[in-house]
Order: structure tokens, then C-alpha cells, then sequence
């Protein structure tokens, strides 16, 4: 498709220059149904009117033709146009002016199409960066949290996000709740002084719900769950569910963008016309034809969607394309339509089922000047669309259209007013469209017409108020079935319709009625009125009604781009900076904590060592001690005298080896202080290097040695023989000590001793009888020897308590010492305190060794999101940064101003 005009159909009588012009451009250009690989992004031109002078339009096709459409150039040439062009005829003005609105629209539709690619650029970035670091979704402050006029001074205002993390940065006040992760908003607070804080106006929250609502038009997100409000459901959602609903809307936006990208780059202009069921679309865009072509009925009859198009779009051929369902139409395939003549269309648009829609081909033989459809700038697409309110699935599909369409007419009737569809359609397409054209249709039915007008107005104000300032051009109040149809060719389509070939509402009485003859002129004035102002919006504005969709929705995401990537720039930062702090305190942390882990097992081990010395060594020393001391008394065992000597030594034994075992015993008792001594040692090491970390054991002292006792003295088994109850030794030492008892005793003592301890006792006697010789013998040693023998005797029998014990000990001292009983029981004792000592031991290193891993782990993860925040950073600043410049590339892209040269000089028309 294209843009050039070629007069033919026209009323104005073509000039020869004209059509030499034509010859001229149609030579280097074909006309618009021949040129469907037209580029694009090369403007076409058009020439409206007469044009008298070829060679200005020439000159000026050919400095168009250089334009590449991108700026730059336009400035100088349109000093050049400006200067050297000078109209003198009105058409040759209306000619110059339409190709700078030309070269106008297209420098503007290829800046805003530039900015579209840039923006799909930013968001797919965005999209791909949000997966891989979710963005975080500016939160809101719950009402408790909202400051009041009281704490004003300690609360500042707070981006809080998706990331649920206690407040650890509550210096005053309160303990907030469980809030989003902090922003830089807090951190930009700390820096600023108190008084500054104080003569600062008092902060409000900077987003609030209905803040965000407001902020925030396409990535807004759509929270709409059961009875949780759109805040509570941001708070209570991970972090990640919202950077996944993030993701969607993004798609969504991109998806728009792209569509709008093709509606810009699509050089035709698609206008809908829709509004309420029966408002009177269908005899509207009748009356804009001229021609009954599109079934009216006072019940709803069109079910599908009608496009209008010209029939020079069909090879000049008037007819019906009937779309099948699940087919995409391609005029040049028909397979994807069926073929209907114009007066079949009835049939097919009311109670359709069969089709999704229909391209209804038409001839518009009126000129130029007063056709919609054959305007001579743009292939126009007129779509009656069904009535809202028809059922849900065809208002869904109203709704849906009205995204890839340029214009929005609205057709409303005047007595009924806007529904409540209508009111929900307009407040979407105003914020799609900017601009609306609304057609209050029915106004011949109005008796207090300027009551209507107002009400009408007040209403459009609310809904759309671009609209409503410029009410005069894009709100009309009219009576579409007043408009006369052209002359039905006989057996032709359409034909005089409700306003029939000679004008005239049918509701108004009397069409002969000079008074009636004078409202029909009024209703006719009023819609030419309205054609004019459609023309000029659909055609001439077409930056308005074209472009403007595309910068208001560019305009709104880049706003919500920028106001979203300001708060992740927030939280990137104040994210770097917390980790970069965390990381301050870990590294070190770390590092003592890998001393101490090192100095810590040392004095453990030191601990452990010197207390299961200790317990060894005085293990030791209580049981020798025991073993060596334990025949130095009776031990309270009363001597029975001679004849229970043997039980008596029996006894004696027991009760030495009792009082061994019991030096055992307290050296278990002493092992066991030490070991609650040395327990209670490593649980202070615990707490002091794990804190809450250590993992307390229960230790319980009384158990320790109740199972594994001593056993090496039930192995103990010392016979009594005859000989332990003399006592051999003291006997000697004490023979010393007793006087009167002289060298006969130590004689009869060392005979006796060699009597009793030898076998040859008598061989000893014959000696000692060869030493005195018989008679001296005979005279001395007897009556000595009996008297010693007596006393040796005596004395030993009474030497028994004292000497047994002595003797008995030695015997046991002996037989322990063999067994190695001392170091035997202090091994054991030692043992088990070492045991015992281990588990609390091993639970420290174990704590040691595990802080060590969770600040080792903890450091690669800050030092991770430390990476990952400096990237977001730089990421988000950048697109803040690029937002920003893209928004104010956007705004430059002025589509209401008057294109330069275009203000008519005096004394000529223009429009
Ligand atoms: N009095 C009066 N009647 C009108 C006017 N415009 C349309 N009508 C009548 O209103 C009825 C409905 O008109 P349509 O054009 O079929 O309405 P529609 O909005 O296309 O209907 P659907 O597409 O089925 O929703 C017809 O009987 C028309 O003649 C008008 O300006 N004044």
C-alpha cells in the first residue's frame, strides 16, 4: 500500500500539468494496489488538488524524495521549501502543505519507530536480566508502618521490596516488622544530618498502594486474589513469584510494542467504530460512505466485525470477503474467504456464525476532498465493529482490536448516554489513543439538546480529557440517519437508505416542511462538520491519531522502565553496600576463626592431656601410697588371739585390700572432679568462640566408672602361711631395743632363727656343739636356750598383731606389684577422663570446624551477591540513564504542534 494519490476518481477537473505530474510520479512510482512491496521506511508522498504547478510539486517530490525519512536534513530543507516554494492558488498551497505534513509525519513516525526498536531493546534486556537477577518490585509500607506526624523525624520513607528479611538497621523506635529488604532511600537517610531531617518537609511514603497504581501503568502488576490487597499480596508473594509476573508483563509490553511498531510502519489507517449496541454505528458509517452499505436495524444485527475498505484495494472490484474461522486473510488466497456480492452482506453480519470477520470492498465515487475512504493520503480501513454489550466474547474482541487500530470513533446515542462497558472502553482506549473521536448519534431525538451537550461533555471530560479540551474537533453531536445516500444503480447495492437520495432523519415529520427542510440542512451541516473534523483526524493528524497511541504508550513504559530500574539502582546499591560491609566483617571473622580453631584444638588437647596427667599421677601416688601404708595398721580388726591367728590374718587381708580398693576409689573421685573440672573447661572455650552455636552435652559425672571397675584385685589371692605371722625383720630390730635379753637371746634368735628357717637344724646344733665343746655346752647354752626359746616364744605369739599386718602387706604390696595394680587402675582412671573429655572436645572442633564452613560459605555467597549487585547495579543505573534519554527523545517527537510551513499565508484557505 501507499500513500500516493492519483487523481482519476475525483470531481476536481484534472489540468494538463496535473496530469503530467501524475505521468511524472507514476512513472517512478506505481499507484497504490500495484506497489505492495512499497518499503515503509521510504516515505510516499501525495499531492492533493489541482496542483497547477508540476514543476513546484516536482521540486518538492524530488526533496522529499532525498529525505530519508530519518531527520537531519528536514530543517534545511524546509528553509529551502519554505523560502523557494511559494503558492499562490489555494490548491498549491493545500499541496504544499499536505507533503510538509507528509515529510512531517514520517520524520516523526520514523523517530517514535526508532524509539519502539530501542525500547524493545531495553526491555528484553530487562526480561533477560530479571531472570537471571529478579527485580525487585517497588513494595508498599503497611499502614502501621506509615509514618505518623509523632515519629516523622525517625521514619524515613522506604522502598521495601519482594526480599522478606529482618530489620537488623532499627536504630531507634520500635522493632519494625518483617519488612522487604532495605533500599538506599534508608541509607541516603543516614548521611543526611538531623537537622537537615528536621527542616526537611516531612516524608511521605513514597509508594503507596494507591501510589503505585498511579506510577506504574503497563508494568503494573495485576494482583487481583481472593480478598488480599494488591500490598499485602507484593509482601506476602517471593521474591522470585514477582519477578515472574514481572517477566509477563514485560512479554505483554513487548508483544504491544511490536504490534505498534507494525501499526506505524503500516501506512494505512485502521479506524473502529464502535460503542453501545444500536447507538447507530452501522447507519453512521453509512452516512460517512453516502451509502447504504452496512445493515441497520433497530434491533442489534452486527455480530462481526465489517471493514470498509476501497475497492481500488480489490482491483476496483465491489464485493464481500467473508473470513473463515481460524484463517488469516490473504486477499490473494482465497481459501481464507468466501466471496459474497455487497447485498448479501446482510446475510452474513447478522446472526453470523460461520465467519470471524469480513473485508467489504466499496467504491467511493465522491472526490477527495469529501471521501473518507478515497482521501487521496491513506488507504483507510472503516471498521463497524459489533455493539459492547453484545455478549462478553465479542466486547473481549472489541476491547482486543482496539490495540492494533489508529482511531477510535465512538459512537454513543445521545438519548441513552455512555453504559457502563462503554464508560470501562473509553478509559482503555483513552489511555491507549490519547485522543478519541466520539459521535453522539440520535441527537435529532433530543428536544433540550444543550442539557444533552453538557451532560454529554461533563461525562468525556471524566473519561478522556484530551479528548474533551479539544471537544470542538472530537466530539460531534449528530443524527447519522439524516444524512442522504446517493442513487441506488438500478439493481446496484446499497441505495437510498434511511436518509434516502433527498436527506432527511425519518423520525422528523413533514420532509416538505420548509422548517423540517431547514433542521435536515442543520443535520447535514453538522455531519459535514464532523466529516471535516474525521478527515483531519484521521488524515492530516494523523500524527495524532496514529502516532500518538505509540508516544503515549512509549511515554508510559518508559516511565515505568526508569521508575523501576530507579529502585533497583536503590537496592542494587544499598545491596553492594551491605555486602561490602558484611564482607568487611567476615573476612576477618573468618580469619580468627580459623586461628582460633587452630589454638583452640591445641589448648584442648593441652587440657586434655594435663588433666589425664594429673589423674594418672595422683591415681598413682593415692594407690602406692595405699598399698605401701596399708599394713602399717589393723585396720580396727581385733586380734582373737593365737587360736584364730589364721581367721585373724584372713581378715586382715580384707581389710588391706579394701582400704587399696578404696584409695582407687578416691583417686575415681579425683579423676571425676577433674574431668567435670576439664568438661566445664572446653564447654567455656565452646561458648566463648561458638556462642548459641555450641551444641551443649550433657554430662553427667556420676556415671563415670559405675561400669567399668577394678577388677585386678578380685585376682589377688595371698595364702596365709605359718611363717607371716613372725615378723622376722621388726623382730630383729626390736631384739635391739629389749634389754636383758643379751647375746643368749640374739644367740638363741640366731639359732633359732637357723632352727626354724632350715631344714638342717640339727647339723647347726653339732656345729654350735663343736664351737663350746660339750661341758660348756652342757652348762650355758641349755638353761639359755630354754629361756630364750620361751621368750622367742612369748614374744612372738604376742608379736602377731603387729608383725602380721606388716608381713601380710608385703606380701600383698608384692603380689599388687607384680600385677602392676597402681599404674594398671591409674591407666584406666585416666583413660575413662579422657574419654569422657573427648565428646565435648570433638563437639567443639566439630562447631569450630562447621562456624569455620558457614563463615567460609557465607563469605563466597556475599561475595557472590556482592558480584551480582555490582553488575545489577551498573545495569540499572545504565538503565535509568537510557530510560531517561529515551523518554526525552520520545517527548521532543512533538505531534501537536503545526508542521513548519504549513501556516497558511493570508488571503488563502488551508484547512
Ligand atoms: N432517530 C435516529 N435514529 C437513528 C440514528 N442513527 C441510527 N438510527 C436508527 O437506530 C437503529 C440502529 O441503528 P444501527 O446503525 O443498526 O445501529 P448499530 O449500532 O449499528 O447496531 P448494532 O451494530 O447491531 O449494534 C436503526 O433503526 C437506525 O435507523 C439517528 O441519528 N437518529
Amino acid at each position: 500500500m501507499s500513500q500516493e494519490y492519483f487523481s482519476p476518481k475525483g470531481k476536481s477537473p484534472m489540468s494538463q500539468e496535473d496530469a503530467d505530474f501524475e505521468d511524472d510520479v507514476s512513472s517512478r512510482s506505481p499507484p497504490s494496489e500495484t506497489s505492495p512491496g512499497t518499503n515503509s521506511m521510504t516515505p510516499a508522498y501525495m499531492t492533493v488538488g489541482t496542483g497547477s504547478t508540476s514543476q513546484h510539486a516536482a521540486r518538492l517530490q524530488s526533496m522529499l524524495d532525498q529525505d530519508s525519512g530519518y531527520g537531519g536534513s528536514i530543517a534545511g530543507d524546509e528553509v529551502m521549501v519554505h523560502k523557494s516554494y511559494r503558492a499562490t492558488t489555494d490548491n498549491d498551497w493545500r499541496a504544499h502543505s499536505g507533503a510538509i505534513h507528509q515529510l512531517w509525519y514520517n520524520q516523526h513516525r520514523v523517530a517514535l519507530g526508532r524509539s519502539i526498536n530501542r525500547v524493545v531493546e531495553l526491555l528484553r534486556e530487562l526480561q533477560s536480566f530479571n531472570a537471571k537477577w529478579p527485580a525487585h518490585y517497588p513494595s508498599v509500607q503497611r499502614p502501621d508502618g506509615a509514618p505518623t506526624p509523632l515519629n516523622r523525624s525517625s521514619t524515613r520513607p522506604s522502598f521495601q521490596h519482594t526480599n522478606t528479611m529482618s530489620a537488623d538497621f532499627s536504630a531507634s523506635g520500635p522493632a519494625p516488622p518483617l519488612r522487604r529488604a532495605m533500599t538506599s532511600l534508608e541509607d541516603q537517610a543516614v548521611a543526611e544530618s538531623s537537622r537537615a531531617a528536621e527542616n526537611r518537609p516531612a516524608p511521605e511514603p513514597r509508594l503507596v498502594t494507591p501510589q503505585i497504581e498511579q506510577e506504574f501503568s503497563i508494568l503494573k502488576l495485576d494482583l487481583k486474589l481472593g480478598s488480599l490487597h494488591q500490598a499485602e499480596l507484593v509482601h506476602s508473594l517471593e521474591k522470585s513469584s514477582i519477578a515472574a509476573l514481572l517477566d509477563g508483563k514485560i512479554s505483554s509490553s513487548l508483544k504491544h510494542l511490536l504490534l505498534l511498531r507494525d501499526r506505524i510502519e503500516d501506512t494505512s489507517s485502521k479506524v473502529l467504530v464502535t460503542g453501545d449496541l444500536n447507538a447507530g454505528k452501522s447507519t453512521f458509517c453509512n452516512a460517512l460512505l453516502r451509502r447504504k452499505i452496512l445493515p441497520e436495524d433497530q434491533q442489534p444485527c452486527t455480530s462481526i466485525f465489517c471493514e470498509v475498505l476501497d475497492a481500488r484495494e480489490n482491483s476496483g472490484i465491489e464485493e464481500v470477503h467473508a473470513v473463515h474461522h481460524d484463517s488469516v486473510y490473504d486477499r490473494n488466497d482465497e481459501t481464507t474467504y468466501d466471496v459474497f456480492t455487497l447485498q448479501e452482506l446482510e446475510k452474513i453480519v447478522t446472526d453470523n456464525e460461520a465467519y470471524t470477520q469480513c473485508k467489504v470492498y466499496v467504491r467511493d465515487s465522491r472526490t477527495i476532498d469529501e471521501s473518507l475512504l478515497n482521501n487521496g493520503v491513506v488507504d483507510i480501513a472503516l471498521i463497524d465493529a459489533p455493539g459492547l454489550n453484545s455478549d462478553t466474547t465479542k466486547t473481549t474482541a472489541i476491547f482486543a482490536r482496539q490495540e492494533e487500530i489508529d482511531v477510535v470513533v465512538f459512537v454513543v446515542s445521545a438519548a441513552n448516554h455512555f453504559t457502563l462497558t462503554a464508560k470501562e472502553f473509553i478509559w482503555a482506549a483513552a489511555a491507549e489513543k490519547a485522543y478519541l473521536f466520539i459521535v453522539v448519534n440520535g441527537f435529532d431525538t433530543i428536544r433540550d439538546k444543550e442539557r444533552c451537550q453538557k451532560m454529554i461533555l461533563d461525562q468525556v471530560g471524566k473519561m478522556s480529557p484530551r479528548t474533551y479540551k479539544e471537544a470542538g474537533e472530537l466530539v460531534h453531536f449528530v443524527s447519522s440517519n439524516a444524512i442522504p445516500m446517493a442513487p441506488v444503480p438500478p439493481g446496484g447495492p446499497g441505495g437510498s437508505g434511511s436518509g434516502s437520495g433527498s436527506g432527511g432523519g425519518g423520525d422528523e415529520p413533514g420532509d416538505d416542511d420548509p422548517k423540517g427542510k431547514g433542521k435536515d440542512k442543520e443535520k447535514l451541516r453538522d455531519f459535514t462538520t464532523l466529516e471535516q473534523s474525521l478527515r483531519r483526524f484521521v488524515l492530516e493528524k494523523r500524527a495524532r491519531s496514529k502516532l500518538a497511541p505509540a508516544k503515549t504508550y512509549l511515554l508510559n513504559i518508559l516511565d515505568d522502565v526508569h521508575r523501576l530500574a530507579e529502585v533497583n539502582e536503590h537496592v542494587a546499591r544499598s545491596e553492594l553496600e551491605r555486602v561490602t560491609k558484611e564482607l568487611k566483617e567476615i573476612e576477618p571473622l573468618l580469619e580468627s576463626s580459623k586461628r582460633a580453631k587452630a589454638e583452640i584444638s591445641d589448648q584442648v588437647d593441652k587440657t586434655i592431656e594435663e588433666t589425664c596427667q594429673d589423674v594418672y599421677d595422683t591415681s598413682r601416688r593415692t594407690i602406692n601410697l595405699a598399698i605401701e601404708h596399708a599394713g602399717d595398721h589393723t585396720h580396727g580388726v581385733p586380734y582373737p588371739g593365737l587360736f584364730n591367728a589364721f581367721e585373724y590374718a584372713e581378715e586382715l587381708k580384707e581389710a588391706m585390700m579394701a582400704e587399696i580398693a578404696a584409695s582407687v576409689t578416691l583417686s575415681e573421685e579425683h579423676a571425676r572432679e577433674r574431668t567435670v573440672k576439664g568438661v566445664n573447661a572446653i564447654k567455656q572455650l565452646g561458648i566463648l568462640h561458638l556462642g548459641n552455636e555450641y551444641s551443649d552435652l550433657s554430662f553427667r559425672p556420676d556415671v563415670m566408672f559405675r561400669r567399668k571397675r577394678d577388677s585386678v584385685a578380685r585376682q589377688v589371692d595371698i595364702p596365709t602361711e605359718l611363717w607371716d605371722f613372725v615378723d622376722w625383720s621388726t623382730l630383729l630390730q626390736r631384739q635391739e631395743k629389749v634389754a636383758g635379753t643379751g647375746m643368749a637371746l640374739t644367740l638363741a634368735t640366731a639359732v633359732g632363727t637357723q632352727m626354724i628357717g632350715g631344714y638342717g637344724w640339727m647339723n647347726h646344733a653339732l656345729g654350735a656343739v663343736r664351737v663350746l665343746g660339750n661341758d660348756n655346752l652342757r652348762r650355758m647354752i641349755l638353761p639359755g636356750l630354754a629361756v630364750a626359746a620361751l621368750s622367742a616364744a612369748y614374744y612372738i605369739l604376742n608379736q602377731i598383731p603387729q608383725s602380721l599386718p606388716h608381713r601380710l602387706n608385703a606380701k600383698i604390696a608384692t603380689q599388687l606389684a607384680e600385677m602392676d595394680y597402681a599404674h594398671v587402675n591409674s591407666t584406666r582412671i585416666a583413660g575413662s577422663v579422657r574419654k569422657v573429655l573427648r565428646f565435648p572436645a570433638d563437639s567443639l572442633r566439630v562447631g569450630l570446624q562447621r562456624s569455620v564452613e558457614q563463615l567460609d560459605s557465607r563469605r563466597d555467597e556475599t561475595l557472590r551477591i556482592k558480584g551480582e549487585s555490582e553488575v545489577a547495579r551498573k545495569y540499572f543505573s545504565n538503565l535509568v540513564r537510557n530510560s531517561d534519554h529515551e523518554r526525552h527523545a520520545v517527548e521532543r517527537v512533538d505531534l501537536d504542534a503545526v508542521p513548519p510551513g504549513t501556516i497558511p499565508p493570508t488571503g488563502l484557505g488551508g484547512h
